[in-house]
């Protein structure tokens, strides 16, 4: 009987009897379904009962029928709406089987008072999905009808009705040694468990199964897979049902859920995933075998009758869900199986161990080669796609062997699981050598810092020595200005700073020196209340010297092949003049000389101007910087300062009208090199704020009678020498020999004139970090940078820096720089 459709043409028919038939549904609009039971009474026609009560060839009569006919039986049941499922302890048990499926759809459609349903039953085997007013409104959604099902449960359907239609005719065949599958699909929360398991009150399938069965109950899971398997207890000849181990498979597979429904986040969202994509596998292994089986030269071969439950829920809420299901589910009802011997169903029902051992292996054998890439024919193939190509090979030939298609199908979705995982690993491996090559890099990249490291700290300690040894040098010299300190300079160990031999010749003068910085206790046998603090540069050069009344001693023993002599700079500086070309000694002590200038507090005063007639009258001349850091040492007025530099031949230590000490070596004047006091001056002009005090008039007389001198300048200073110092008097060496023929030079301080008394700037040292920090690379020296002063004496600088070694330079230069900056 046709029925009157406001608007048949938002209606869509899926699959369709063969004979066609009116869609049932009213309208397109859910209002006729919504709350108002009034007006849905008044929009929704009378259901055609006695349509859908005809009997029809198509529609499986009892279940029976259903399990013959070789088509996958397909049940809709409708869960029922959550304001309708009102607790009754009652109901699920005395509620009245009602008389149609459709009737009591409708029922419940009209005793709906809050939320509307999508659903309507048309019959035992079909219904309607209608779209809800807000999706019909952008025209994304029809209404559809959908027919064919083996039965429609609607949501008052009892467990037992269930039961009754779905499972018992597979208990039957299972009794009757047949296997069966009976998988339950549908959305979350549409009644899967409850179909399946039920609960106790109202046992599922399983549980009427098992009672039926076994009488026991079986546990509550929310989805699993249960199998069911046969086993004969004795061989009976006769009965051959019993011996083929039938399987009874019920799967209570998971809900499908759509995030945005159900808003799941983080691993609940991660497990929805892996939940959607189970039920997409399943329902593509249906879909292959729909599609399989239209290829009519490979039928399949059925070994069992399977069974395909869906739940929906005809909440108006639900209409994407159960119509997703609806349209994915609805076509499985045409997979056809093909009766076979139910002999030959468990070898195939599961994997040949035969033919399981051979695919293994050849995956193993696979996954060993398809690390390295091959190359065939000029084109390049990796191991991932020939084994994705072999895989896909493989599953091909278990369908066709294994010859059942949901179980073949479901493993090979396994199978490409281990492809995935093989090609992760594949990626890790090529990862992991990337890794490799970083951990490489960084390892080496690691050992050159820790090279670094070791090479910085070992300068850092080189210099660290270098500048104990010059502050001990220093501060003996100090001491020795102070009777107190007398006994700690004589108590205290020679320190010795030993470098490298030097062997050069240059020009006139060559020399063969240890670098001896040493300190030798003072005798004090000579002068108690004196203190002498003797620089011994142990080489060829000697000085002698000769005791003088005075309370300091001031020793600077230049040990050597060359006679010096000491003389009185008449205008009042310390010259040492070495006798014979003695620039060797000079370079060492100019060396000895730059540490103790890398002293805190360390003054200099400059007197002598290379280029000055005075420095040419100098020339060959060693100048003797000041050696006095930290304390004011200058000389109270009529103090002498004596100075003794030990020699082979006679020194003369004469003293300064100026009151400054002057060291002159009278001897082989021609053998004094210039370059030695050009080193010492540009020594002296490198030092930034450095006043040149000299009170030396380079164009006086002075600076003639000068000529040949060694100038020892800057014994004063802002240094306080608080001792009262009078008197410096070196007292003679006895230990080289030095008699009274050999006079000691002697400095007498005299006092200078307030006007002519230079501004000593202070200066400061910096930490040794912050020096190796400024220098790290401890690079020469920038000629560059020189000052304009120094850049005449670059030439000599070079040539006394040859006799260097580059560990001593690069010291030097540090230190020197160090000076500089400030
Ligand atoms: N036919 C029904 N009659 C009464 N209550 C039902 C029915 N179907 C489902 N329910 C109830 O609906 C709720 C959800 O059902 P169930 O847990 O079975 O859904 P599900 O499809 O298994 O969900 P999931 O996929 O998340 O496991 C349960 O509380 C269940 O008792």
């Amino acid at each position: 009987m046709p029925m009157e459709t406001p608007n048949p043409s938002a209606t869509v028919r899926r699959n369709p009897h063969r004979r066609a038939r009116p869609t049932p549904s009213t309208t397109n609009h859910p209002d006729h379904l919504s709350m108002d039971p009034s007006l849905a009474v008044k929009q929704i026609r009378p259901f055609p009962l006695h349509d859908l009560l005809e009997p029809s060839d198509e529609q499986p009569a009892t279940p029976a029928e259903a399990v013959d006919s070789g088509n996958l039986r397909v049940f809709i049941r409708i869960r029922p709406l959550e304001t309708l499922h009102k607790p009754n302890k009652a109901a699920s048990t005395i509620r009245p089987r009602p008389k149609a499926p459709s009737v009591n759809a409708i029922r419940g459609v009209q005793s709906k008072k809050i939320k509307t349903v999508c659903l309507s039953v048309n019959g035992p085997h079909s219904l309607t999905l209608v779209p809800p007013p807000s999706m019909v409104e952008l025209k994304r959604a029809k209404t559809e009808a959908f027919e064919g099902f083996s039965f429609v449960f609607p949501p008052e359907s009892l467990q037992r009705e269930v039961y009754d239609r779905v499972m018992e005719p597979l208990i039957s065949d299972f009794l009757g040694g047949k296997s069966h599958l009976l998988a339950a699909m549908g959305a979350t929360g549409s009644g899967k468990t409850h179909t399946v398991f039920g609960t106790p009150r109202e046992p599922g399938l399983v549980s009427l199964a098992l009672q039926r069965l076994f009488g026991s109950n079986p546990p509550s899971r929310s989805q699993c897979i249960i199998n069911i398997r046969c086993e004969p207890q004795a061989a009976d000849p006769d009965n051959d049902v019993l011996q083929n181990k039938a399987v009874l498979t019920i799967a209570d597979l998971a809900g499908a859920e759509r995030e945005k429904r159900t808003g799941n986040q983080g691993m609940r969202l991660l497990e929805s995933n892996a939940i959607n994509n189970t039920s997409m596998v399943f329902g593509q292994c249906l879909r292959s075998l729909l599609e399989h089986q239209k290829n009519t030269k490979k039928p399949l071969q059925k070994h069992f009758q399977d069974s395909l439950v869906l739940t929906v829920k005809s909440g108006e809420d639900d209409y994407l869900d159960t119509s997703m299901l609806l349209r994915q589910a609805s076509p499985y009802m045409k997979i056809k199986f093909c009766n076979v011997e139910e002999s030959s169903n468990l070898p195939c029902l599961k994997r040949q161990p035969n033919l399981i051992t051979k695919i293994e292996q050849s995956k193993r054998r696979k996954l060993n080669n398809s690390d390295a890439p091959v190359f065939k024919g000029g084109k390049h193939f990796d191991g991932q796609s020939i084994f994705k190509t072999e895989v896909k090979r493989e599953q091909l030939q278990q369908v066709e062997n294994i010859q059942d298609p949901v179980l073949s199908t479901m493993p090979t979705n396994a199978e490409f699981q281990r492809v995935e995982m093989h090609n992760a690993d594949i990626v890790l491996s090529c990862e992991g050598e990337k890794g490799k090559e970083s951990d490489n890099t960084i390892q080496r990249l690691e050992q050159s810092l820790m090279n670094e490291k070791a090479r910085t700290a070992k300068l850092e300690k080189a210099l660290e020595n270098s500048r104990r040894h010059s502050c001990s040098c220093h501060k003996q010299c100090l001491y020795s200005s102070s009777p107190k300190h007398i006994a700690d300079v004589v108590s205290r160990p020679t320190v010795e700073l030993q470098d490298e031999a030097h062997s050069e010749t240059n020009n006139s003068w060559s020399y063969n020196v240890v670098q001896t910085f040493k300190h030798d206790p003072i005798d004090q046998s000579q002068s108690p209340e004196l203190a002498e603090c003797r620089y011994s540069l142990d080489g060829q050069s000697s000085m002698a010297k000769e005791p003088k009344n005075s309370f300091q001693n001031l020793e600077v023993s230049l040990t050597g092949q060359h006679n010096e002599e000491l003389s009185h700079s008449p205008h009042g500086q310390s010259n040492i003049c070495p006798t014979e070309a003695s620039s060797n000694s000079f370079s060492q002590e100019n060396e000895a000389k730059e540490l103790l200038n890398s002293l805190e507090g360390i003054e200099y005063s400059s007197y002598v101007d290379p280029g000055s007639p005075h420095s040419k009258a100098s020339e060959n001349s060693l100048t003797i910087c000041g050696i006095f850091p930290e304390h004011d040492i200058s000389m109270p007025v009529g103090q002498n300062l004596e100075i003794g530099l030990t020699s082979q031949n006679s020194e003369e230590l004469s003293s300064s009208p100026h009151g400054q000490s002057n060291m002159s070596a009278t001897k082989d004047p021609s053998s004094i090199k210039f370059s030695l006091e050009n080193e010492a001056k540009e020594h002296l002009n490198s030092l930034e704020g450095t006043e040149d005090t000299s009170p030396v008039d380079h164009g006086s007389p002075h600076s003639e009678a000068s000529e040949n001198n060694l100038t020892t300048c800057g014994i004063s200073g802002e240094m306080d020498l608080s001792i009262p110092l009078t008197e410096l008097v070196v007292p003679p060496r006895k230990d080289i020999g030095c008699t009274d023929k050999h006079p000691v030079t002697k400095v007498l301080l005299e006092e200078k004139p307030e006007s002519i008394r230079p501004q000593k700037p202070r200066w400061r040292l910096l930490p040794t970090s912050a020096m190796l920090l400024e220098d790290s690379s401890l690079d020469t020296e920038d000629q560059n940078a020189d000052p304009k002063g120094r850049r005449g004496c670059r030439k000599v600088m070079a040539t006394v820096e040859k006799g260097r070694t580059p560990g001593s330079i690069s010291l030097v230069d540090m230190l020197r720089r160090n000076l500089q900056i400030r």
